[in-house]
C-alpha cells in the first residue's frame, strides 16, 4: 500500500509546512466551550495521538478538521491552506482526509470490495478493474482476501474496522484521522486493528488518533497531545508526556490511569 504519494486530489504542502496546522482554535457548543485557542501541528509522516479524559475534545477536534463541525474561532490549514476559510470546497477538502470512526462505518448492503472501492471509483475517477486490483492487494496483505466478497455482517468487529480502515486508506489520503478505532471492540481483537495502524505508519502515513489506548499511544505516536477541558495542557515526544509530564493535571491523569491499571 503506497501511502506517501498525493491523493489524486492532492497537493504536496511546500518544504517545512506541516500536513496541519490548527491555529487557536475555538469551538463551543451553546455557551460552554469545548475547545479553548487549540494550536498544534502535524508534520508529514508523523502520528499525533489525542489524549485526555472523557470529554475532553478529542473528537471535537478531529470533527473540526474534517469539517463536519465549524470552528467558531482560528483557522485550520492543510498543507498551509485554511480549510476553515469562507468559500473553501469542503468537498474537496474531505477528499483528502481519511476519517474512521470508532463504530464501524461500512455501507452494510455492499460487499467488502465494493466498500474500499466505491470512493477511489466514484469520487477519484479510478477505473474499476484498478480499484478493484489495489483493493484486493490491501485486502491480502490483511490476511482478508477471501473476505473480498462477503458483507459487513459476516466480519468480526476487528475484521469490519480493519476493512474500515482500508476504506479510508484507499483513496490515498493526505492525513488520515483515527477516532477512538478501537474502543468498540473487544479486548482480543484491539491488537489487529493497531497492528494494521503501525503498520501505516511504517509507510509513512499521516496521522492523528484520539485514543484511550495509553500503551499504543506512547508506541506508535511522535507526538502525544494532552487535551484537559479543550485546552493543549501538554504536547511533547512520548517520552516527555507519559515519562516526565510538567503539569499537575496530566500527572494526576496519567496516575488515574496507572491504578486502573490502564497504563
Ligand atoms: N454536538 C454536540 N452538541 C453539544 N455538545 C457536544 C456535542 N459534541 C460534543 N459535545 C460536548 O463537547 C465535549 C467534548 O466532547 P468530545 O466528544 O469532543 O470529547 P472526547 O474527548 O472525544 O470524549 P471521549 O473520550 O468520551 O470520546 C463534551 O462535553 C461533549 O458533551
Amino acid at each position: 500500500m503506497t501511502v506517501d504519494a498525493p491523493g489524486p486530489a492532492g497537493a504536496e504542502s511546500a518544504a517545512g509546512e506541516p500536513v496541519l496546522r490548527l491555529e487557536e482554535v475555538r469551538k463551543g457548543y451553546g455557551s460552554s466551550l469545548v475547545l479553548r485557542d487549540v494550536t498544534l501541528e502535524v508534520p508529514v509522516h508523523t502520528v499525533t495521538a489525542l489524549i485526555g479524559a472523557s470529554g475532553s475534545g478529542k473528537s471535537t477536534l478531529l470533527r473540526c478538521v474534517n469539517l463536519l463541525e465549524e470552528v467558531d474561532d482560528g483557522g485550520i490549514f492543510l498543507d498551509g491552506a485554511e480549510i476553515t476559510a469562507p468559500r473553501v470546497d469542503q468537498d474537496a477538502v474531505r477528499r483528502r482526509i481519511g476519517v474512521v470512526f470508532q463504530s464501524y462505518n461500512l455501507f452494510p448492503h455492499m460487499t467488502v470490495l465494493d466498500n474500499i472501492t466505491l470512493a477511489p471509483r466514484r469520487v477519484h475517477r479510478v477505473p474499476r478493474d484498478r480499484a478493484e486490483a489495489e483493493a484486493l492487494e490491501l485486502l491480502a496483505r490483511l490476511g482478508l482476501a477471501d473476505r473480498a466478497g462477503a458483507y459487513p455482517d459476516r466480519l468480526s468487529g476487528g475484521q469490519q474496522q480493519r476493512v474500515a480502515i482500508l476504506r479510508a486508506v484507499a483513496t490515498r489520503p493526505r492525513l488520515l484521522l483515527l477516532d477512538e478505532v478501537t474502543a468498540a471492540l473487544d479486548p482480543e481483537l484491539v491488537g489487529e486493528v493497531l497492528a494494521v495502524i503501525r503498520d501505516l505508519k511504517e509507510e509513512g502515513m499521516t496521522m492523528v488518533l484520539a485514543t484511550h489506548e495509553m500503551a499504543f499511544a506512547r508506541d506508535v505516536a511522535d507526538q502525544v497531545c494532552f487535551l484537559d477541558a479543550g485546552v493543549v495542557l501538554e504536547r511533547g515526544t512520548p517520552a516527555e508526556v507519559f515519562g516526565a509530564p510538567r503539569q499537575q493535571r496530566t500527572r494526576d491523569f496519567l496516575r488515574r490511569l496507572t491504578e486502573a491499571g490502564r497504563l
